[in-house]
């Protein structure tokens, strides 16, 4: 009898373990259905960003020689921050990028060079605390001069993840900022770059190869220093557009629940996929995978002519990527997903959408 009742209890717990199961399954889809839902994305600005995708990613040819695929560098790491410039280069080269570099601080190099042998790591720029004032002059000067011998090498720059905010090093990286303008470099600015070009807009405005990918928080201040009011959600694609436009000629791609893109010109947005973990260092990624894909949608636009801004297309299979990649990662990972793991997920999620022949 006793054996009996057992059965049925063991029975009963796994019913329990099965609903509970189906329950979290059940919840994950409404979470997705409800994301599309609820982010408002209107459909009318919603994009097929798989097809442009494909459009835009080059083939692998065997006639192609290393660098083709793009060269990529990221300028971001200081003592405070060694993960985001690794994680924004990292998904560059996995994302399809032949080389990518990391031009960071002297004491943040050795560390993101022990994070990956892949990459090709600078340790040229300076902080304050490292820096007598009498030196200051000659040492922004050679920072420059390393780093220009570099510079029209590359394809895309990344600038901000984890660049910190001490005032001697972004007047450094807005002197390249400056140079890489003159030589036509298209510059994604994210992360602390944000932090730099939102008080000193003439480095960006009027370069329609400058991409903004504002966060909520560095959104917000953007909003509030060039169109001097609060972020209006009710009104946020036609306040998207003003901020683009008032800016001058360049692109930005607001992220959130859905990813809005504008020139000044459009506003579009990219609400699939993706996931409801926020672990820090998904915009980083984020930002490694619009430089890639806007140097190779700058790469088509030169051959066959563009109808579209390359910096919009970029930016739209960028954000498709890495929501993807997001989405994958989760359905494994749930609550523990981590950057890391999303950053595992980039090759196949590329790989379901745009196969490899
Ligand atoms: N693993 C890593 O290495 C990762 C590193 N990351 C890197 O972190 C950096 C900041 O990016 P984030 O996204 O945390 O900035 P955000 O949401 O605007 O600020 C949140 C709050 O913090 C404050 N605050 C920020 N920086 C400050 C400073 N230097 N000094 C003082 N205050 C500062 C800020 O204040 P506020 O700007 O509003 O004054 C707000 O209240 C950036 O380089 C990014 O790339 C991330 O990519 C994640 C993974
Ligand atoms: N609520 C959300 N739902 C789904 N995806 C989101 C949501 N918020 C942001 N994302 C996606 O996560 C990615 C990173 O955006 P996020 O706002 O986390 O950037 P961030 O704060 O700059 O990240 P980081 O920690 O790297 O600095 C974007 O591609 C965006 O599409
Ligand atoms: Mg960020």
């Amino acid at each position: 009898m006793q054996q009996c009742y057992g059965g049925i209890i063991r029975r009963q717990q796994h019913l329990i373990r099965c609903l509970a199961v189906n329950e979290t399954l059940i919840s994950v889809n409404k979470i997705t259905r409800m994301q599309s839902v609820m982010s408002g994305a209107s459909p009318n600005l919603e994009v097929d960003a798989l097809s442009i995708l494909r459009s835009i990613s080059p083939t692998l040819d065997p006639n192609k020689h290393k660098g083709q695929a793009g060269k990529i560098a990221v300028v971001g790491g200081c003592r405070e921050y060694t993960g985001a410039p690794y994680f924004s280069a990292i998904s560059a080269l996995k994302i399809g990028a032949d080389l990518s570099h990391v031009i960071c601080t002297k004491d943040a190099a050795p560390v993101i060079k022990s994070y990956s042998p892949e990459l090709i790591v600078h340790p040229l720029l300076e902080e304050s605390y490292n820096v007598r004032e009498e030196d200051r002059k000659s040492i922004s000067t050679r920072v420059l001069a390393e780093v220009d011998k570099w510079l029209e090498r590359f394809d895309c720059l990344v600038i901000g993840p984890g660049l910190g905010r001490d005032p001697f090093l972004l007047d450094c990286v807005s002197d390249i900022m400056k140079h890489a303008r003159q030589s036509n470099i298209p510059m994604v600015i994210d992360g602390d770059g944000l932090f730099l070009v939102t008080n000193q807009l003439d480095l960006v405005s009027g370069y329609p190869l400058a991409v903004l990918t504002p966060n909520v928080n560095e959104y917000k201040r953007l909003v509030q220093k060039v169109l001097n009011c609060e972020v209006n959600d009710q009104d946020g694609p036609q306040q998207l557009l003003s901020l683009a436009s008032s800016i001058g000629d360049v692109t930005i791609l607001r992220k959130g629940q859905s990813d809005y893109f504008s020139d000044g010109k459009e506003v579009k947005s990219v609400s699939i996929f993706g996931s409801p973990r926020r672990c820090g260092g998904q915009g980083d990624i984020l930002s490694g995978s619009v430089a890639v894909f806007l140097a190779w949608a700058r790469q088509v636009a030169a051959k066959e002519g563009a109808d579209t801004n390359p910096a919009m297309l970029g930016c739209i299979a960028g954000s498709a990527l890495m929501r993807k990649a997001a989405s994958l990662a989760f359905e494994d990972k749930k609550r523990s997903t981590l950057t890391s793991d999303i950053i595992e997920c980039l090759g196949r999620s590329l790989e379901d959408i745009y196969p490899v022949r």
